[in-house]
């Protein structure tokens, strides 16, 4: 059998708090596959996309990235990490008043110096790449433009631009359209789809709405409470499916 991109075993993680953000979590992700995650609010989705690239750091278990745990990783082994794995947010994390170029090229700070990066000398091939990055999502006709000129969209595309000079084999996204329209929504769902095809990059996507999921997803995975309770390729998913996530609550359609 392929050993799996990501392998979570057995992952719990208790806040400081004592929140319980993650129960015993057993998941495994192929390479190219394009995985969707839902959930209530406060169903653990976040946490779950931020112990992969340790921006959280489990309480029990392990990750296996590529074979190898990752959860005791410092240093070095760290950025190596994180360079592989791209992460686009809701609200984008953009710098705002820097333009379009120097967003995107921040994303290549995991290969150069800090000095060299808070000097912004980056090399000529890397202003290349971010053209290039740009072009993949048709944003590069804004690269001079200053972050907080451009639509919530075009935001989220930048961040997704800034995301490809890493690299990346996997791309994390937390809820990239929660705060899009239904039309830049598309666009941005389309672009991440056209990472994994094209680009065969893995993609985890965190998501409220069921239909976007439904839409976009090549397997759902719902969160209740912490725990992992529905697991399916997109073939055997049944819209009926979701109470057991949803619990009855009312389904949330962004
Ligand atoms: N930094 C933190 N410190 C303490 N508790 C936290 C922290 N981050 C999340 N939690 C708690 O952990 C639980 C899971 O939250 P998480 O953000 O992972 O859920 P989610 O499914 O992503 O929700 P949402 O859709 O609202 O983002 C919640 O009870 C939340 O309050």
């Amino acid at each position: 059998m392929e050993e799996p991109l990501i392998d979570i075993r057995n992952v719990s993680k208790v806040y400081d708090s004592g929140t319980v953000g993650l129960k015993n979590i057993n998941l495994t992700i192929k390479k190219g596959e394009f995985v969707v995650v839902v959930g209530l609010s406060g169903a653990g989705k976040s946490t779950l996309l931020r112990t992969i690239n340790r921006m959280h750091d489990v309480t029990d278990g392990d990750i296996l990235i590529e074979g190898k745990s990752i959860i005791h990783y410092k240093g070095k082994e760290l950025r190596k990490l994180r360079r592989k794995i791209g992460m686009i947010f809701q609200n984008f994390n953009l710098v705002k008043r820097s333009s379009v170029q120097r967003n995107v090229l921040s994303g290549r700070v995991g290969y150069y110096s800090t000095l060299k990066s808070v000097l912004g000398l980056f090399s000529k091939e890397d202003k290349q790449k971010a053209v290039d990055a740009l072009k993949q999502v048709k944003m590069a006709d804004k690269i001079y433009s200053r972050a907080d000129e451009l639509s919530g969209g075009q935001q989220q595309r930048v961040a997704i631009a800034r995301a490809l000079m890493q690299d990346p084999k996997i791309m994390l996204a937390d809820e990239p359209i929660a705060s899009l329209d239904p039309l830049t929504t598309k666009a941005v769902m389309d672009e991440l789809k056209e990472l994994n095809r094209k680009l065969g990059i893995t993609v985890i996507v965190n998501l409220h709405s069921v239909p976007l999921a439904m839409q976009y997803a090549d397997r759902i995975v719902g969160l209740r409470a912490g725990q992992l309770v529905y697991d399916k390729p997109i073939e055997e998913v049944q819209e009926a499916d979701f109470d057991s996530i949803y619990e009855g609550a009312a389904k949330q359609n962004e």
